[in-house]
């Protein structure tokens, strides 16, 4: 299970009683999360997500069930062997706090026996790869970091000794929501590039949906209510306790997953800039209108006011600041038209071409349209 990409974690009927609990933490969990994805584990405090959890890296040891990593039978391994080979990074970072940044980050490493020369060039790759300029930040302290930047060394750290699979239990939710965006986007762009096996942990659901490949949304000891994909979650809730959890902006988050082909389009009066002002004025009556290139590719919005005598169509109006094609999402649409001066989202074809435009009681109407097959 060494080497870069990630591999496969299947949990067979796992459970955890602590001592002296009458009822188990977690109780029998079988779920398999495949090779090189993402699975999020969401669910209420105190559920069991993070016993779970660490009960793959047997930081807690499982009291009954089995568990593989890539095929081996994790409960046979050394622990600390197996812990060598899995990332693990925690909020607010863990760090060890009387280590330089680049100890912490070549701990792993070192405890697996690399040379010096060899932890010294990973440290450099692991903090670029992080964001953080190794000459300026691989002597400093933890304290000398910022949150944010505590956070990142956390998953260079995690990441030092090329793991195929990482741990990360709401790594990202002890700074501002501004660092945490950034953090996860970052984590993307890493996961895009290194294909790891990632168990991440986290309360908020709009994480979940932004990093999960997959969502397991957990209830009272570790019960799974639904395992699925971001979308399918969103979809279609399981029951009423995920729908509570997927939470009332639900219908707000489903419009990522329609595309404005979807949905009706309407009309507005055009102009090419070959036409005269007062061709467009008859057309606009008091409203406004699109202006047209001679490839039809829309240029700006006039009014009848913008078309009075002496105006030019080569100079009147406001610029088309955002366009969309039909293959934007509904959420892009939105943004169109709520940053757009006359409230539409333009749509235009593949050559730029103007095709139509959406607006907000289209999209209105789309939303209660999906709350009310999701209530059905
Ligand atoms: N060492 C322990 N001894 C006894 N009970 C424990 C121990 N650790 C956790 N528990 C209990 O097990 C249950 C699951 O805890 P766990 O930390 O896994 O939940 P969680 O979903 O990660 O919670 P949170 O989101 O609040 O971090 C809780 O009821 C908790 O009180």
């Amino acid at each position: 299970m060494n080497g870069k990409t990630g591999v496969e974690i299947h949990l067979d009927n796992v459970s955890k009683r602590y001592p002296g609990q009458r009822t188990a933490a977690v109780d029998e969990v079988t779920m398999t999360i495949p090779a090189g994805e993402t699975v999020v584990f969401v669910g209420p405090s105190g559920c069991g997500k993070t016993t779970t959890m660490k009960m793959i890296n047997r930081l807690i040891e499982p009291s009954a069930g089995r568990i593989t990593i890539g095929g081996e039978d994790a409960l046979k391994l050394d622990p600390d062997q197996l812990r060598r080979r899995i990332g693990y990074a925690i909020q607010q970072a863990g760090l060890f706090p009387h280590m330089t940044v680049g100890q912490n980050v070549g701990v792993v490493p070192g405890l697996v026996g690399w040379d010096k020369n060899k932890i010294a060039d990973r440290v450099e790759e692991m903090l670029d790869l992080v964001g953080l300029e190794p000459g300026e930040f691989r002597d400093r302290y933890p304290r000398q970091l910022s949150g944010g930047q505590q956070q990142r060394v956390g998953v260079a750290r995690a990441l030092a000794a090329d793991p195929p699979v990482l741990l990360m239990d709401e790594p990202f939710g002890a700074v501002d929501p501004i660092t945490r965006g950034n953090l996860q986007d970052q984590l993307l762009r890493l996961q895009s590039e290194l294909g790891k096996t990632i168990v991440f942990v986290t309360h908020d659901f709009d994480e979940a949906v932004k990093l999960g490949d997959r969502i397991a949304v957990l209830g009272d000891r570790s019960k799974i209510l639904q395992y699925d994909t971001p979308d399918a979650i969103l979809a279609n809730p399981a029951d009423d306790t995920v729908a509570g959890f997927v939470g009332a902006g639900a219908s707000l988050k489903q419009l990522t997953l329609l595309r404005v082909r979807d949905v009706e389009h309407g009309d507005v009066p055009t102009a090419t800039v070959d036409d005269s002002p007062e061709q467009l004025r008859e057309r606009v009556g008091k409203g406004s209108g699109l202006l047209l290139d001679a490839r039809r590719r829309p240029l700006r919005w006039v009014s009848a006011r913008d078309l009075g005598p002496g105006k030019s169509l080569r100079t009147a109006g406001r610029p088309v600041e955002d366009s969309v094609s039909e293959a934007s999402t509904l959420q892009d649409a939105l943004e169109a038209i709520l940053t757009d001066d006359e409230g539409f989202a333009v749509v235009v074809g593949t050559r730029g071409e103007y095709v139509g435009v959406v607006d907000i009681d289209t999209v209105m109407s789309t939303i209660r349209q999906l709350r009310d097959e999701a209530r059905a």
